[in-house]
C-alpha cells in the first residue's frame, strides 16, 4: 500500500512547499500594509476588505474544497496577517469561554490576543482608553431580543461599530452530577429563558439561579454539589465539566448577533453589502406631534434605504422620552444616505452615526 501512497505524498509535499512560501509572501505584503496603516493612523482590522477577500476566494473556488472550509482557512490567514501588522488585542464579555468569546474567535481567529472583561461598559472603556484595539459585545438574540446594556452604552460613546458576527447559540446542561442529582441550575438569565421548556420538563423541581455569565455558571457548577449550569460546550471544555445533555435550547435556530467596536470607522464594501446603525432622538416632537415617528422614517424610506430594525430605549432624561436605534441598508458615505441624514438632522435634535459594516461575516 505504501508504494501506492508514496508518489502522491511526494506531490503533496511539493505543494506544501509552495503553499508555505506563498503564505509567507502574502504575510510579507500584509506587514507592508501594516507599516502604511501605522504611519497614516489607519485601522488595522478592515472588515470591508476581509469581506471582499472572502467573496473573491469563494468566487475563484471550483472545488472540491467547500466554501466554508476555504473561509475557515482564510480566517486564520487573515488572523496571522492582522497580528503581524500590529499586536492586536480584542476584549470580549468574559469570563473565558462565553458565547461572546466564541464569537470573537470566530471573527478574529487564533493569532490575536483576547481578554475577557466583566461588563459591557468595561469593554467600551477599554477601547476608548486604547487599552484594547477592538471589543466584541452581544447586541441581540433571535429569541430574547436586544441586550439593553449594549444599546445604552452607545449614547455616551464615540466608538464605531466596524463589523457584526452571527453565532448560532446552542446550550448544554453541564454538571458533575447525573440528571437525578441536580437541585440547582445556574446560568445567565437570557440562557435560562432560552431553555425554559426543556428545564421545566426535565428538572421541574430544580432552583434556577441567575449568574453573571454562562461561563461563571459552569465555574460554580464545577465546585458545588447538586449544581448544574446551562452554557455552551466551549465553557464545559474549558472547565472540564461533563455535558449531561446537549442542544437543550427551546428553539433550534437560536442565534445571537454581536458587534465589533473600534475607534475608527470601517470603509464601504459597496454592491449592497453594507449596513449602518444610527441613534436618533426626536426630542419633544415624539409626544407632541402626531406622526413624528413616521416622519423620522420617511427620509430613508423615500430613498430606498431599507430599515431592518428599530428599537426604542428610554432616554433617562425625562419620562416617556426615547432614543431610537435603527439599522438600515447602505453605508454612511453613500450619497442617498447623506441626503437622508441631512433631511433628518433638520428636525431631529440628535442623529448619531454608530457605524457602517458588512452585511454578514
Ligand atoms: C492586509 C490587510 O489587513 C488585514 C488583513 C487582511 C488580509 O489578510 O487580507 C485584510 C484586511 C485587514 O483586516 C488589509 O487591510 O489589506
Amino acid at each position: 500500500m505504501s508504494d501506492a501512497l508514496e508518489p502522491i505524498r511526494q506531490k503533496i509535499d511539493a505543494l506544501d512547499h509552495d503553499l508555505v512560501r506563498l503564505l509567507n509572501e502574502r504575510l510579507g505584503l500584509a506587514a507592508e500594509i501594516g507599516k502604511v496603516k501605522r504611519s497614516s493612523g489607519g485601522s488595522i482590522y478592515a472588515s470591508e476588505r476581509e469581506d471582499k477577500v472572502l467573496r473573491k476566494v469563494c468566487g475563484l473556488n471550483e472545488g472540491p474544497i467547500k466554501d466554508e472550509a476555504l473561509k475557515a482557512i482564510y480566517r486564520e490567514i487573515m488572523s496571522a496577517a492582522i497580528a503581524l501588522e500590529k499586536a492586536t488585542k480584542i476584549v470580549y464579555l468574559g469570563p473565558e469561554a462565553t458565547n461572546t468569546h466564541a464569537a470573537a474567535i470566530k471573527k478574529f481567529g487564533a493569532s490575536i490576543d483576547y481578554e475577557g472583561m466583566g461588563t459591557i461598559a468595561d469593554l467600551f472603556t477599554a477601547v476608548e482608553k486604547g487599552e484594547a484595539d477592538y471589543a466584541v459585545i452581544p447586541i441581540e438574540n433571535s429569541t430574547e431580543g436586544s441586550v439593553r446594556e449594549a444599546l445604552d452604552n452607545f449614547v455616551e460613546s464615540d466608538l464605531k461599530i466596524v463589523a457584526q458576527i452571527y453565532l448560532e447559540i446552542s446550550h448544554s446542561l453541564i454538571s458533575n452530577e447525573s440528571l437525578e442529582g441536580i437541585t440547582k441550575v445556574y446560568s445567565k438569565d437570557q440562557a435560562l429563558a432560552q431553555c425554559r421548556h426543556w428545564l421545566q420538563r426535565h428538572l421541574p423541581h430544580a432552583q434556577l439561579i441567575d449568574a453573571s455569565s454562562t461561563a461563571r455558571a459552569v465555574e460554580i457548577a464545577a465546585n458545588e454539589p447538586g449544581a448544574a449550569a446551562v452554557a455552551g460546550e466551549l465553557a464545559a471544555q474549558h472547565h472540564d465539566v461533563p455535558v449531561i445533555a446537549a442542544n437543550i435550547q427551546d428553539k433550534s435556530d437560536n442565534t445571537t448577533r454581536f458587534f465589533v467596536l473600534g475607534k475608527k470607522p470601517a470603509g464601504a464594501v459597496g454592491s449592497g453589502r453594507d449596513m449602518s446603525s444610527f441613534l436618533i432622538s426626536l426630542g419633544d416632537q415624539a409626544s407632541s406631534h402626531s406622526g413624528a415617528l413616521l416622519k423620522m422614517l420617511m427620509p430613508m424610506a423615500e430613498r430606498g434605504i431599507n430599515l431592518s430594525k428599530i428599537e426604542s430605549r428610554p432616554s433617562k432624561r425625562r419620562p416617556w422620552d426615547y432614543y431610537f436605534f435603527v439599522d438600515v441598508s447602505g453605508h454612511y458615505q453613500d450619497a442617498n444616505m447623506q441626503e437622508a441624514l441631512s433631511e433628518l438632522s433638520a428636525f431631529c435634535p440628535m442623529v448619531k452615526w454608530l457605524g457602517s459594516y458588512p452585511v454578514v461575516n
